[in-house]
């Protein structure tokens, strides 16, 4: 049923506690909430205990990622919609850009969509700098454009996605995985609930 080319990941995040108690609670939450109006969790990684980014920025993070089935001619932004719900349900306010949360849900792959569509720049001369990119409220960015960064959220992805390839880099989530400093996956340890 879940072509892993065409998958649909999200990385799910939080490090203070919300409405449904410490992180690791919110975030089982918030997998358990994905399952509405039509979306389903195909696979779920497990939660992962996380060294806050920057270091130093705040406490520990749970990090977990899930693959989600979405509803026949779901688009990214209905999914994004879907997500900022679920966001809302734990008691997240949309303010703090890289602050502390209660639950952050970011949409990581839709199959090998890439948005914005730059079809429109005729030239790569003509496309507008990253940090013009983001300065849209609402503009969507797929794949996520740090992912390939980001050891809290390829640690998780790896678990449910090793094969999922980059539409724009080609490299798979494994390889991406496998180019992280060492040093970087030794602070990243599994956590089950009871501790
Ligand atoms: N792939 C994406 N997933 C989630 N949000 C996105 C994505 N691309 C663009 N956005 C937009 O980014 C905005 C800021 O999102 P958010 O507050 O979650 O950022 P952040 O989690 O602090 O930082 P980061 O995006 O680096 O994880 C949102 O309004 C959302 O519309
Ligand atoms: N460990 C960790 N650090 C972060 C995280 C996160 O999910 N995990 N999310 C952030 C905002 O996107 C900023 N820093």
């Amino acid at each position: 049923m879940c072509d892993i080319y065409k998958s649909v990941n999200v990385a799910l995040g939080a490090n203070l506690e919300s409405v449904f108690g410490v992180p690791f609670d919110t975030v089982s939450a918030a997998m358990r909430l994905l399952e509405a109006d039509g979306f389903s969790v195909a696979a779920r990684s497990r939660i992962f205990r996380t060294p806050c980014f920057p270091a130093g920025a705040g406490p520990d993070y749970a990090n977990a990622c899930v693959m989600l089935n979405v509803p026949d001619g779901a688009t990214p932004h209905d999914v994004l919609d879907h997500l900022h719900k679920i966001e809302a349900a734990c008691g997240r306010q949309r303010k703090d850009r890289w602050g502390a949360r209660t639950a952050d849900l970011d949409l990581l792959t839709f199959g090998q969509t890439v948005l914005p569509d730059l079809g429109r720049f005729a030239q790569w001369r003509d496309l507008p700098a990253p940090e013009q990119l983001r300065q849209t409220p609402d503009q969507l960015i797929v794949p996520h454009p740090r992912l390939q960064d980001r050891a809290f959220v390829l640690v998780p992805l790896n678990d449910i996605a090793p094969d999922w390839q980059h539409p724009v880099s080609g490299k798979t989530v494994a390889q991406m995985y496998a180019d992280l400093p060492q040093e970087l996956l030794e602070e990243i340890t599994p956590i089950d609930g009871s501790d």
